[in-house]
């Protein structure tokens, strides 16, 4: 059987999300370890004043990708942007490119997605759910289509404790809920978004879940494959440790310990810190592209891609390295750090008031009297929602089946496990993780974390 970058070679492959997170890694995996693929065709928007070919081009002159312009430095000849708003009918996508599209793309990576927990509900709708269908229905004009493969998450049934590898039947069918809000106000929808989203803590885990649904109605008429990776975090290995460009999940929170602004968290110290490298995940994916179109399975295969079953890794572990803020404070922090984990509500509380309310008032208080515009309590409110919104995945433990994982890990050749390699050593990632966050975030440019 033909080798994973062997079936790659010659490929045309179309990504949607290929400038976040997870995107870029995708692409610079691809490139690096499948050299013949014929052409990676990325979906962008312009953004921020940029268009989409610059948007692209500056990625590709990111750190990340150093390694593929050593090895080939004509590699973005390879890249085709297209310009595509996924929240437009069709996608937004002209023509042209749409002809370009249909008659030449073998694989589909979607990982374009809103990742906010605080999304309103209509436009998380609009871009995980009907972005999604949208591209199906683009799919299904493709011919020489082999994969489709969704990036889903571990926790699109997080109202669930143990979540085996299948797709769950949704809380509400999908369109019928779009067709029912369509008309409605935005501050209607806005109030009745807790009833509609139930046992789940947000919106998005909410619509992801129901993604799952609008993929799983086609994976009759199409090779599909779900991935479900858990809290995705900086690269274990490739294309070097510690690479990560965002500020979620564990991130964000250790940036505020280490500034001394975050004292206290809610978490509880036993409960499975799922965290997965990503460089593991994006292997899994093209692992799964490369399954799904050589052996065609007649339903979509769903693949659990998390850590906590195989060596698990604990927040109260986590925890310990905020210590070491104590000795290493970030530069210009707000007090020396001493963040406490504690999974005890009123303790939690209690903290709250004492480390961090009552200093931003007399740090605001200390700034209105020197004539200067209190921010203080401003940040705090901030911070507060923001570990608000997280501490539910915190507190809680799952647990998830990755039957369908170790399948595809018995079908590599013993040459793909080395490059894709599908199982980091949990101890040795995290301590690796955390250390190299911890250093970039040390390092005076701690704004955007690029570690080499
Ligand atoms: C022991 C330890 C316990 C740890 C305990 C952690 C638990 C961790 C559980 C996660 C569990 C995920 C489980 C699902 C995993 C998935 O399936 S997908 C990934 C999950 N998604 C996320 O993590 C996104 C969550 N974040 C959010 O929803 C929003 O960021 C929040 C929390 C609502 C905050 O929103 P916001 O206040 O509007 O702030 P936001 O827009 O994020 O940032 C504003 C600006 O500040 C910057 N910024 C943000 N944070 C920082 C920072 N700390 N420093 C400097 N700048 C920052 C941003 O880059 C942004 O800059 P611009 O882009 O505007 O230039
Ligand atoms: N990060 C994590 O911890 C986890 C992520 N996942 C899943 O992985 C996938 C990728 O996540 P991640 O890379 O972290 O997310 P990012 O937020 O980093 O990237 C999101 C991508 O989606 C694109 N996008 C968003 N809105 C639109 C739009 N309207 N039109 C076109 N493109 C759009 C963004 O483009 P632009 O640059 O233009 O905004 C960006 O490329 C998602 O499906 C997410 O649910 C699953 C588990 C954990």
């Amino acid at each position: 059987m033909a080798s994973i970058a062997d079936y790659y070679a010659g490929k045309s492959v179309l990504i949607t999300g290929a400038t976040g997170f997870m995107g870029k890694v995708l692409v610079e995996k691809l490139l690096r370890s499948c050299p013949h693929v014929r052409a990676l065709y990325l979906l962008v928007r312009p953004k921020a004043g940029q268009s989409m070919q610059e948007r692209v081009s500056d990625m590709m002159k990111c750190k990340l990708f150093d390694r593929v312009r050593e090895d080939n430095p004509d590699f973005h000849q390879k890249i085709v942007p297209i310009s595509s708003e996924l929240i437009q009918p069709g996608l937004a996508i002209g023509p042209e490119d749409k002809e370009t599209l249909t008659s030449c793309i073998n694989i589909i990576f979607h990982c374009a997605a809103t990742i906010r927990f605080d999304e309103p509900l209509k436009h998380a709708l609009q871009l995980n759910v009907m972005a999604t269908q949208q591209l199906i229905s683009l799919a299904q004009q493709m011919p020489h289509l082999q994969a489709f493969i969704h990036i889903s998450t571990a926790y699109a049934n997080c109202n669930r404790r143990h979540i085996d590898d299948i797709i769950y039947p949704p809380p509400v069918e999908p369109k019928k809920l779009i067709d029912s809000l369509e008309w409605m106000e935005d501050s209607i929808v806005r109030d009745i978004t807790p009833r509609l989203i139930g046992d789940h803590p947000n919106t998005y885990t909410y619509t992801k879940a129901l993604a799952e649904c609008v993929v799983q109605k086609e994976s009759s008429k199409l090779s599909i494959a779900i991935i479900r990776p858990s809290i995705v975090g900086a690269s274990w290995q490739e294309p070097f440790p510690g690479w990560i460009d965002n500020f979620n999940g564990p991130s964000g929170v250790f940036i505020a310990a280490g500034k001394g602004i975050l004292r206290t968290m809610r978490a509880n110290n036993d409960a499975v810190a799922d965290l997965i490298p990503v460089d593991v995940v994006i292997n899994l994916t093209l692992a799964a592209g490369w399954y799904t179109a050589v052996h065609r399975p007649k339903a979509a295969l769903v693949y659990n891609c998390t850590t906590g079953g195989i060596n698990p890794f604990h927040w109260g572990e986590i925890g310990m390295f905020l210590f070491s803020f104590k000795r290493n404070p970030l530069e210009q922090a707000f007090r020396r750090p001493n963040a406490n984990i504690t999974s005890n509500y009123l303790m939690n509380q209690y903290w709250i008031l004492v480390s961090h309310r009552f200093p931003a008032l007399l740090y605001d208080l200390y700034l209105r009297l020197s004539g200067q515009k209190p921010q203080m309590m401003r940040i705090f409110n901030r911070l507060h929602k923001a570990i608000g919104l997280l501490e539910y995945f915190s507190s809680q433990d799952w647990e998830w089946n990755s039957e369908n994982m170790n399948m595809l890990m018995s079908h590599l050749s013993p040459e793909d496990r080395k490059v894709q390699y599908l199982q980091p050593r949990p101890s040795t990632y995290h301590t690796a993780m955390i250390a190299t966050s911890l250093q970039t975030f040390s390092s005076r440019h701690s704004t955007l974390m690029c570690v080499s």
